[in-house]
């Protein structure tokens, strides 16, 4: 086969870390991607460490040009690109009638332009090729169904979820195809903040309790880990997956039912 190239952004730690450790398993030369540099060189020298085949670039997903800069360091280094993860993102936590414009900023730049920033800098660069490619971006059972305190956060998971549609009605005909991942509940840093928040704004909570109660009725039992998440981008960002397109896929062990 010859070789295939994928980028993930926000993939210093997180889902996004475990997504890109998939896809090396799968072959991929793989292209890590953050805003945290300290973190992503200490994940770049663990892959170089496992022998994959892999660059770092940090950028800022909510800036075009950095997005543009991404791909153009990806084709630099490898020569091509084929999947193109829009990964990163924030949340917030903030009822209702507090959220300001300067939240609704900061994650809308993040979440919502930063995945269509990288879309289409993804898309342009697979024009360029000629042969088709894959976005594959992050959106979240907030993307299907909002949740109270997480306005801001479930609105821009639902952009994700409109702009994956239109993407890949525009796209096809080069054969593009562009999907999404909504996943549940993951226990990763971003969770870790939802918590930690969620109590300072309930009295009645302790830590824990947050993540406690949006986990107690999974259907499967437990809570989510990168590596779930990571099987379904594997599966989006294959062969197997070139008749799918324009969807945002649940991956959250029976939580939202669609
Ligand atoms: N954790 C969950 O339960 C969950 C559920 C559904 C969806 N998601 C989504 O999955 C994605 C990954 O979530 P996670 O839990 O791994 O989050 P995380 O906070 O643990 O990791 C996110 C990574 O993105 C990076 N990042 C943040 N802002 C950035 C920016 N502007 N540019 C580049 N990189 C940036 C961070 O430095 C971090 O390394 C997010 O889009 C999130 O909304 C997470
Ligand atoms: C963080 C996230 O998207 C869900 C609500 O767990």
């Amino acid at each position: 086969m010859t070789e295939k190239v994928a980028v993930i952004t926000g993939s210093a730690g997180g889902l996004g870390k475990g997504i890109a450790e998939r896809l090396a398993n799968d072959g991929f030369d793989i292209v890590l991607h953050d805003i945290n540099q300290d973190l992503l060189n200490e994940t770049e020298k663990e892959f170089t460490d496992n022998g994959f085949k892999v660059t770092s670039f940090v950028g800022d997903v909510s800036k075009r040009e950095d997005q543009f800069a991404l791909v153009k360091h990806a084709v630099d280094t490898f020569g091509r690109l084929d999947v193109f993860v829009n990964n990163a993102g924030v949340e917030a936590v903030t009822p209702l009638m507090d959220i300001d414009e300067k939240e609704l900023s900061k994650l809308f730049s993040i979440n919502a332009f930063g995945m269509l920033f990288g879309t289409q800098a993804a898309a342009a660069q697979f024009i360029k090729q000629g042969g088709g490619g894959k976005i594959i971006s992050a959106s979240s059972i907030a993307g299907h169904e909002s949740y109270p305190m997480l306005g801001t956060y479930s609105a821009t998971k639902h952009v994700v979820r409109s702009f994956t549609q239109t993407a890949s009605k525009e796209l096809a005909k080069y054969k593009i195809n562009v999907n999404a991942y909504a996943p549940g509940v993951a226990k990763t840093k971003m969770w870790d903040r939802i918590d930690a928040e969620m109590v300072k704004q309930d009295p009645s909570l302790k830590p824990g309790d947050a993540f406690a109660q949006y986990t107690a009725d999974i259907s499967l039992g437990r809570y989510e880990v990168p590596t779930d998440v990571a099987n379904l981008v594997s599966f989006l960002a294959s062969p197997d997956s070139d008749y799918i397109t324009g969807q945002t896929i649940l991956v959250d062990g029976g939580m939202v039912y669609r």
